[in-house]
């Protein structure tokens, strides 16, 4: 077993490297009677004296002995020791210590008197002489109880004898042991390894006692496998008896006896070197040698992968002897072409490494545009941050010392202009977020080989984001300016505008019904009693042809007392502006005179008396009265303020939400895409910076090293695994 472990201890250094678990090798269960030599046997195996023994049944719980081999050091060997699963925190050097723990264990789990116990007791050696491997020494098979025994004694043990040997997914090899002076066809351990091993392929069997054998017999046809063929065979063995164990004989004495006995028997002497423990050993090496060998293939692969893997990886470092001087200029070239290329490839959507599982580069950018920016446009209502009293306020004081004749224009102007300007940031976002992602992209570009390079790499991320903030600034202005533009000029002959009076005209047509109620109660109560009523009148011609030329809103003063009629085409509303736009008649036609007509209009009192009431009612209007109650008139005029405001916002929306992508485009992602690559050839590719540029990173040269160490590593591995096959 000696020859396994310089090769085990080798491939297990190969295991180590690869990450992979130890060699598992088989369990070796050691079956037989009771006194067939089961312990002798082990012990021999293990060369080490620790186990107790006995005439009469001794072994009486499982032990499941596991070697571990520490690897012997070049200054000094290591020392031996067994460890107790029971009594893990105590060391035993001394194995004559370990047997004693044995017994007196077995005492404690299976009583003092010959009862037995399934309870298996774990006892680890660690030497640099042993295998990594398990060896279990089983209770002896017995057909009669003795002492403490149970009734069913025989049915117990064979049944924990079984529970270890048929384990199915374990390699378990079987050591039927079998003493030579009883006769085979009894022996309970062959019986027992048939049943879970029926072809004999994993059962050696060992016949002990040789020397104890009646005179004139032998085993010889056993031995040479002529009445129980076993695939590996029949070995025979001399251990020490009960005296020579009570006389201390040391272990290389009995061995030497051994082979000194079937050297010298007349039966045995021809097959004298398949006899005998060190020939047991040396088949048990030869099975634990096969299977290593069945398993070294599959590492073989992993280890031929792990080859190909990490020379990969090191030709990804690049080699850091290659770049010469003259070579210097065409890398960095080459790098900041690939970085450019890169950067304009994730804008396009040409991107090799596109991926499926995110949004990247430009389609982010249309994102930006479409979701983010359009959500946020659509989300403002204009004229919401408006109310009545604001926007009646803004009639009121737009029009002056005037009565307030007519929506004025200049109110409409105060109104709306705010509302543009509520499109601005927004915008202004945009640019933002788009600069933003641009960034993200320029950081995302680079290649392994790139990664070299921190110097390069980092210039080369600065070198784009300066260009991308230059081109920040201009973009935020000229969107800004698109938002002043707007601002600048309310342009209420936008032919979009007009379709959005048509909501106007349903008001108007409204208020025409309304009007000609008013009148014919107004006529009714004119001829009836002398109620002073303040009517000031306007027309208003609707567009709509179908309508025809409409007359609208009615202004009543509060309490008035005469009727006012500030309109002289009145009677005939038709006679003019019947074929101006609404909004023209309804705001002038860009002329303010035009606007100022028809309060300049005589205005009819049919009596001098009703002058100074109004003056008198003029004096004491409130202010609360003022403000707080909207007369009919003005809540028309509300609403129309209103349905224009919402009409010319959406269209400036619409426009804004049309440019502004177009210009960010335009001024921020195509001009710096267009001029990456020349502005990085302008600022980097200079003779003199381009030491420093490609000074590689630290970390790299350490992991090209390592990678350099770990295929070295490998490769040893891998001529050790070529030798053991
Ligand atoms: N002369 C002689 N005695 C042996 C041989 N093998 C074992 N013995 C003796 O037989 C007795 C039993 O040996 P063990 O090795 O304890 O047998 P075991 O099978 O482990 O016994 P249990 O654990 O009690 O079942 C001991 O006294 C051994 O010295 C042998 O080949 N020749």
């Amino acid at each position: 077993m000696n020859d396994l472990i310089p090769l085990v201890n080798k491939l297990q250094d190969v295991f180590n490297t690869i990450g992979s678990d130890t060699v598992d090798l088989p369990q070796i269960i050691v079956v037989g009677s009771q006194s067939s030599g089961k312990s002798s046997v082990l012990e021999n195996i293990v060369q080490r004296d620790f186990l107790p023994r006995g005439n009469g049944i001794v072994t009486r719980r499982p032990l499941v002995l596991q070697l571990v081999n520490i690897h012997a050091n070049e200054d000094s060997e290591p020392e031996e020791y067994g460890e107790f699963l029971h009594a893990s925190n105590q060391k035993f050097t001394d194995f004559a210590e370990i047997r004693k723990e044995i017994e007196a264990e077995t005492a404690r789990i299976a009583g003092q008197n010959k009862g037995i116990s399934r309870s298996p007791m774990q006892l680890k050696i660690y030497s640099p002489n042993v295998l990594n491997l398990t060896l279990v020494d089983l209770p002896g098979l017995t057909k009669i109880p003795v002492g403490d025994q149970p009734t069913d004694i025989e049915n117990q043990t064979r049944n924990l004898i079984s529970d270890y040997i048929s384990k199915p997914n374990r390699h378990v090899i079987i050591l039927a042991v079998s003493a030579a002076n009883v006769d085979l066809v009894n022996s309970e351990s062959l019986k027992l390894a048939k049943q879970v091993d029926p072809e004999g392929r994993r059962t050696i069997g060992v016949l002990t006692k040789l020397d104890l054998m009646d005179a004139g017999t032998n085993a010889l046809e056993i031995l040479t496998g002529r009445v129980l063929p076993l695939k590996l065979g029949f070995i025979g063995v001399v251990n020490r008896s009960q005296q020579d164990i009570v006389g201390n004989k040391p272990m290389v004495e009995a061995l030497k006896s051994e082979a000194e006995f079937f050297k010298h028997h007349r039966a045995y002497r021809s097959i004298a070197s398949r006899c005998g423990t060190p020939f047991l050993a040396k088949t048990l090496n030869n099975i634990l040698m096969n299977h290593i060998r069945e398993r070294l293939p599959d590492i073989k692969t992993r280890i031929n992968t792990l080859i190909g893997q990490t020379s990969h990886e090191l030709m990804s470092y690049g080699d850091s002897t290659l770049e010469g001087k003259s070579n210097r200029g065409a890398l960095i070239l080459r790098l900041l072409t690939k970085f450019a290329s890169d950067f304009v490839s994730s804008i396009d959507g040409t991107s090799s490494d596109i991926s499926t599982k995110e949004l990247c580069g430009g389609a982010r950018i249309y994102y930006i545009f479409n979701n983010v920016f359009g959500a946020a446009l659509e989300s403002i209502r204009p004229g919401g941050n408006l109310t009545v009293q604001d926007i009646r306020t803004a009639i009121r004081n737009s029009t002056g010392p005037r009565p307030s004749l007519f929506v004025p224009e200049i109110a409409f102007d105060l109104l709306v202009k705010p509302q543009i300007l509520l499109l601005l940031q927004p915008s202004l976002r945009c640019v933002d977020l788009v600069y933003e992602e641009l960034m993200k992209i320029c950081h995302g570009c680079g290649s392994v080989e790139l990664s070299r390079y921190p110097r390069l790499h980092a210039k080369l991320l600065e070198v784009v984001s300066d260009l991308l903030r230059e081109r920040l600034a201009p973009t935020s202005e000229y969107v800004e300016s698109l938002i002043s533009i707007q601002h600048a000029y309310i342009n209420t002959n936008h032919p979009d505008f007009i379709g959005g009076g048509a909501a106007i005209s349903d008001l108007v047509r409204k208020n025409e019904r309304k009007r000609r109620e008013f009148e014919k109660l107004n006529r009714r109560s004119n001829n009836s009693s002398g109620v002073l009523n303040v009517s000031v009148q306007s027309s208003v011609v609707s567009k709509d042809e179908n309508d025809g030329p409409l007359v609208s809103d009615n202004l009543k003063e509060p309490g008035g007392t005469k009727d006012i009629n500030l309109h002289n085409g009145m009677n005939n509303p038709s006679s003019w502006a019947q074929r101006e736009s609404f909004l023209t008649y309804f705001f002038g036609s860009g002329n303010k005179t035009d606007r100022t007509v028809l309060p300049d209009q005589p205005i009819s009192i049919r009596n001098p008396r009703d002058i100074e009431e109004l003056e008198h009612k003029l004096e004491h209007i409130s202010l609360d009265e003022g403000v707080n109650h909207l007369t009919e008139r003005e809540e028309l005029e509300t609403q129309l303020i209103r349905s224009l405001i919402t009409s010319y916002f959406d269209l400036v929306r619409k426009a804004i939400q049309d440019t502004v992508p177009k210009a960010i485009m335009h001024h921020l992602v195509n001009r710096s895409r267009e001029t990456v690559q020349n502005r990085l050839v302008e600022e980097l590719y200079k003779e003199e910076l381009f030491a420093d540029l490609l000074q590689e990173d630290e970390n790299l040269t350490n992991e090209r090293q390592k990678c350099k160490t770990m295929l070295e590593v490998y490769r040893e591995a891998f001529e050790i695994i070529n030798e053991a096959m």
